[in-house]
Formats: C-alpha cells, sequence, structure tokens
C-alpha cells in the first residue's frame, strides 16, 4: 500500500549566464532559482494495482519514484509505504520494493551479471534458497541463459534491461517502480519486458507504479493512469477516463495524451 499526502519538493539551482564576466561576478554573488519539482501530491495505490505515471518531460515523475524509493527526502507532505517512511526507515524498506531506472544501471559494469546478483544477494540479506528460487525463475522467463556470464557493459539495451528488471526483482519485492523500462527497447524486447511485468503481477500480485513516454506500455501495464504536469497531479483515472479527451473518434493513445497536455497546458 502506497499513501502520499500533499508531497512538496523545490530543488536550489545555480543559475549564471554565460561569458567569462558572468563568471567572475558569480564568484562573489551566486543567484539561485528554486524549482518547485512537486507541488502537494496526494494519491493512493493499493497492493497488487497497476499504476501508469505519465507526463511531460521535467513534470516530476522520477523525483516522485525517488522519494518512493527513499533516495530523496521531500520538503514536506507525508509518504507511508508498507507502513514505513521510504527515506527515514530505508534499509528496511528497499526490502519491500524493486527500483529500475531505465536510464541508470544498478550493475556493476566490469563483472559478469552473476556476480552483481550474489553482491545483491547480500546487500539484500537474501535466503539462499529464495535467490536460487528466484534466479532459476528468473533467468527462465527472462532469457538470461548466457548473459549471467557477461560483464554488464558487454551487453546490449536490451540484454542489459532484462538483467537491471531481474536484478530488482531478486529479492521478491511486493513493489516494484518502473522509471522508464523499456526506454531504447526493440520491439521483442518491449514485448517480452511487457508481458514479463503483466505476469509478475498476476502471480505474485506485485504492485506496479510505471513511469514512461510509451504510451503502448501504458496501454499494455496499465489499469489507472496519474497524470503529473509541472509538479501537480492533475488527473487519477481509468485509461477509459483518458478516453474522454481523444480529439477525434479514431484517435491514437499518443494523440489523446498530446490532447490532454494541451488542454492542461503542461
Ligand atoms: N537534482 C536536481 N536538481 C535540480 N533540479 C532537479 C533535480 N532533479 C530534478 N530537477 C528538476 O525537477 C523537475 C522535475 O524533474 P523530474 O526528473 O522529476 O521530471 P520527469 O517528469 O521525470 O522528467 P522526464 O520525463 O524528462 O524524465 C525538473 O524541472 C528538473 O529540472
Amino acid at each position: 500500500m502506497i499513501q502520499v499526502e500533499h508531497m512538496n519538493k523545490t530543488f536550489k539551482v545555480a543559475r549564471r549566464s554565460a561569458g567569462f564576466l558572468e563568471a567572475m561576478k558569480a564568484l562573489f554573488h551566486r543567484e539561485s532559482e528554486t524549482i518547485h519539482a512537486l507541488s502537494d501530491i496526494s494519491f493512493f495505490i493499493g497492493d497488487g494495482e497497476m499504476v501508469g505515471y505519465i507526463g511531460p518531460n521535467g513534470a516530476g515523475k522520477s523525483s516522485t519514484i525517488k522519494i518512493l524509493s527513499g533516495i530523496l527526502t521531500p520538503d514536506n507532505g507525508t509518504c507511508i509505504i508498507n507502513g514505513r517512511i521510504p527515506w527515514k526507515e530505508r534499509k528496511e524498506h528497499v526490502k519491500d520494493i524493486g527500483v529500475v531506472f531505465g536510464q541508470r544501471t544498478q550493475l556493476w559494469w566490469d563483472v559478469p551479471i552473476i556476480d552483481s546478483y550474489e553482491l545483491l544477494k547480500d546487500i539484500y540479506e537474501i535466503p539462499t534458497q529464495t535467490y536460487e528460487e528466484n534466479l532459476t525463475e528468473l533467468t527462465k522467463l527472462l532469457s538470461l541463459g548466457e548473459l549471467l556470464k557477461t560483464p554488464a557493459r558487454q551487453l546490449s539495451l536490451g540484454q542489459r534491461m532484462r538483467c537491471e528488471i531481474a536484478a530488482s526483482l531478486l529479492h521478491s519485492p511486493k513493489i516494484l517502480f518502473l522509471d522508464e523500462p523499456t526506454i531504447g527497447l526493440d520491439a521483442v524486447s518491449k514485448l517480452a519486458v511487457r508481458e514479463f511485468i503483466r505476469n509478475q503481477n498476476k502471480r505474485h500480485n506485485t504492485t506496479v507504479l510505471i513511469t514512461t513516454h510509451d504510451m503502448q506500455d501504458i496501454e499494455a501495464l496499465a489499469d489507472r493512469v496519474l497524470l503529473i504536469g509541472k509538479g501537480t497531479l492533475l488527473l487519477d483515472g481509468s485509461l477509459s477516463d483518458l478516453m474522454n479527451h481523444r480529439p477525434k473518434e479514431d484517435a491514437t493513445l499518443d494523440e489523446i495524451i498530446a490532447t490532454l497536455y494541451r488542454d492542461y497546458d503542461i
């Protein structure tokens, strides 16, 4: 269960114009700007739900996932996940969650994938039997086979993403946070990853929160959609609620989302 109430997050960023003179001025006087990444965000996600978290670039999606994962602390507001505050009880919290950041890696770059998994086993204190069972299942379902012997840096993006997803599931987390998990994947890999996530939800009742710019991910994986723009939650509804915004009868999901972004001016 994920309960977020009135959450705010700001970032302070230094600003200066280009040029030598401006650089010298900045040595004595730094100008900064406050960015409101999240403003008064509230939502509730029940166990076993699959929720798409969508919005344009810079809307606040990754900041939310980072707070839910315990990596970032909000300025104020509450967030309780399975009875815990993520950033305060990180060690226990991370045992409940699996996280995939499509643009980052949790695998050690120069060692074979299996060595990264062994390290994760120690970090998450996964009992040997659970680890062996999960590894066998994930290797089969995600066709990891030979990949396990290969260092992460020698894998293609799609191969590495399959290994990343397995890494995030080795400790049987109840909740999965996926930040653009299909970015850069070919059609076959995308379908495989989507099917795998759907199965994971069906078989283990895993709660899934997914951010993506690929609307086919949303169609395939989300029963419910949260729309965020400029740090504000604008819509919380089903896929059919999104359809109310379709500009024409035969509009694609991409066209509907683009209309939605225009309607909300985000
Ligand atoms: N560490 C940081 N320092 C300063 N500003 C940040 C930081 N992280 C995020 N921001 C700002 O907060 C806002 C929200 O960023 P966030 O990464 O959450 O957006 P997003 O919805 O995930 O975007 P995208 O779809 O492009 O990945 C943006 O304006 C971004 O520039």
